[in-house]
């Protein structure tokens, strides 16, 4: 935690430390010139660098404070690194199915993996898109301060640098995008070594034989995906009583049936974890001990060689003195903000200039809603009155087969439908008639759309199989756009790719839009002509 003294005399400077601020000279308004920045920007991570670079589209003179390293959790703890793993991995599992393989006419040998050399892969792409980002910012003239920021009101920073270098800026807006890091639960020690987070269990130090996972979210998830194509066994546990709690109902049946069942993974949901001791690698085993989430009572106990801890993450906003602003945390940390991402004081009125995107304010924790927030508070803050509509935005994971989905679920859909008096309808297929899934001998998988029954609105979507974290843009898109079913029908898609499973998807939704139902004007007709000749 930094130290908070009053405004620091000491001149601002650059990452090379070499130099001192020159504010640029394109003020955008007069108004800009009390300033010595349009708009400072806290934390560069994804979200902080989305919303830079917009800025500059904006014509805003922007500066981006950073800590730590350039682009914070997404490039150095998260989507990178693991995306890296999940390639090479999955790499592995491919050329060990020899099953699979042989049905297509392939042997192989014996196939082998070195961990150190799937670790460099993953270090590199860290090392390029970091330098990438860095360079990225500096070529359109972002200025990128290194130091831990905090504020003194609401138009004023000071950052500190280990070495007590630092300095005070102003600017007319502040955006806050600070991240966020794991949420280690109560009773759990973190070593780094056999019991680690993400964090940790990115750097791939060591194999072990058998992991315990805790948590069946996104990271556990990809994780168990990782481990079991290098051989290690899972087991899960999940404090709800199912796994994957936080997806469609079908889709976690299915991601059960083709990610957990034919692995060596087993399973306790509806416990919690209540003590975990770490152990030595390869020495002394990691204990852990397993409450019944219901009853409280302790139920069993485990010895694994090591324990990944991803039960969420925890918006991390130490040490920014929001006391300054009247700002208080909502619950679980987060920062409350409007729809325009402003930020909002205890007493819930605006807070003047002040702004939080991207896992800070944990509306939706992935690296492109942080920047797709961050390109949205811009257009607010220069008088473009922007909404991200959440539902649109799409959500992947990257196991093997993927999953991907916008909008609500199916459970959710039916709730909000019972809440608010209308009905839903819902198509779905499979991914069994798809050609090209078939061609890749890959035709596990399915498709579902959740839509209202009157109005053809498009509520959500949900893919797994096959390049699924691809073929969600076209749902997420159309949510973007307020298409509807109707809309989508005209749709046209290349043969043979695995998007006809949306094609296919979409032709199942039994809805027309009523314009078109009663029609028999030359429009419809023409359209419908249209259709069946570009097919
Ligand atoms: C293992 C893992 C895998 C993931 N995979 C994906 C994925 O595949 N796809 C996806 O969309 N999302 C993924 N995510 C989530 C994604 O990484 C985050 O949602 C995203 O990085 C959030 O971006 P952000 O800009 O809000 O914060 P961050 O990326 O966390 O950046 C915040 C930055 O602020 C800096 N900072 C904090 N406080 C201060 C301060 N006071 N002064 C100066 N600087 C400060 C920090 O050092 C950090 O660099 C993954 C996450 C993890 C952990
Ligand atoms: N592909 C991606 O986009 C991707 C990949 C990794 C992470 N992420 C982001 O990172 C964030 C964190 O991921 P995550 O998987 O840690 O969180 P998560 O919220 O996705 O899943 C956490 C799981 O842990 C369970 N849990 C919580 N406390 C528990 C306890 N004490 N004992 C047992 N189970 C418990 C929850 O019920 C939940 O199922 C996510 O919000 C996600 O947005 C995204």
């Amino acid at each position: 935690m930094p130290k908070r003294p009053a405004h620091s005399s000491i001149p601002a400077v650059r990452t090379t430390q070499t130099s001192e601020i020159t504010t640029r000279a394109s003020a955008s308004s007069a108004d800009s010139l009390t300033y010595d920045y349009d708009l400072i920007i806290i934390g560069c991570g994804v979200g902080g660098h989305g919303a830079a670079l917009h800025a500059i589209e904006k014509g805003l003179r922007t500066c981006v404070l950073e800590s730590d390293v350039v682009g914070g959790t997404c490039v150095n703890r998260g989507c990178v690194p693991s995306k890296a793993l999940l390639a090479a991995t999955g790499r592995v599992r491919d050329l060990r199915n020899k099953m699979h393989l042989a049905s297509m006419g392939i042997r192989v040998g014996d196939v082998d993996f070195d961990v150190e050399g799937i670790r460099h892969h993953a270090d590199q792409l860290v090392t390029t898109m970091r330098t990438n980002l860095s360079n990225s910012l500096e070529s359109v003239g972002v200025d990128l301060l290194r130091g831990h920021g905090y504020f003194v009101d609401n138009h004023t920073i000071t950052y500190e640098l280990p070495d007590d270098k630092g300095g005070t800026i102003t600017a007319k807006d502040i955006i806050i995008c600070t991240g966020s890091v794991p949420a280690v639960p109560p009773g759990i020690q973190i070593d780094g070594k056999t019991v680690f987070s993400s964090d940790d269990a990115l750097k791939m130090s060591w194999l072990p034989p058998w992991v315990a996972i805790i948590g069946s979210g996104y990271i556990g998830l990809e994780f168990a995906d990782i481990y079991t194509a290098l051989g290690s066994e899972v087991t899960f546990i999940e404090a709800v009583d199912k796994l994957m709690p936080a997806f469609d109902g079908d889709i976690a049946r299915m991601a059960n049936r083709l990610l957990i069942q034919p692995r060596h993974i087993d399973a306790h949901s509806g416990v919690f974890v209540t003590k975990v001791i770490p152990g030595i690698p390869n020495k002394v085993p990691v204990k852990l001990e397993l409450t019944d989430a219901k009853t409280g009572e302790a139920v069993d106990t485990l010895e694994v060689d090591a324990c990944l801890v991803a039960t969420g993450r925890s918006p991390y906003t130490d040490g920014l003195n929001l006391d300054a602003l009247n700002v208080g945390l909502a619950k679980g940390g987060a920062i409350s903000v409007n729809d325009k991402m402003q930020v909002l004081a205890k007493d819930g009125s605006i807070v003047e200039g002040v702004w939080c995107i991207g896992d800070a304010n944990a509306r939706m924790m992935l690296a492109h809603a942080a920047s797709a927030q961050g390109i949205s508070a811009v257009e607010n803050m220069t008088g473009n009155e922007n909404v991200l509509n959440h539902l649109s935005v799409p959500a992947a994971c990257f196991t093997h087969p993927e999953i991907s989905f916008c909008g609500l679920t199916e459970e959710q859909a039916r709730a909000e439908a019972e809440a608010n008096g209308f009905s839903i309808a819902v198509s779905k297929t499979s991914y069994k008639a798809n050609s090209k899934a078939q061609a890749e001998n890959e035709a596990d998988g399915m498709a579902k759309l959740i839509y209202r029954s009157d109005t053809g609105e498009i509520l959500g979507v949900h893919i797994m199989g096959l390049h699924a974290a691809d073929l969600i843009h076209e749902a997420s898109n159309a949510i973007a756009a307020n298409q509807t079913v109707a809309d989508l029908k005209f749709n046209v898609h290349a043969h043979p790719t695995t998007s006809e499973v949306i094609d296919e998807l979409i032709r199942n939704a039994k809805f027309t839009a009523p314009e078109l139902a009663a029609d028999d004007s030359s429009a419809h007709a023409d359209a419908m002509a249209k259709k069946t000749f570009t097919h």
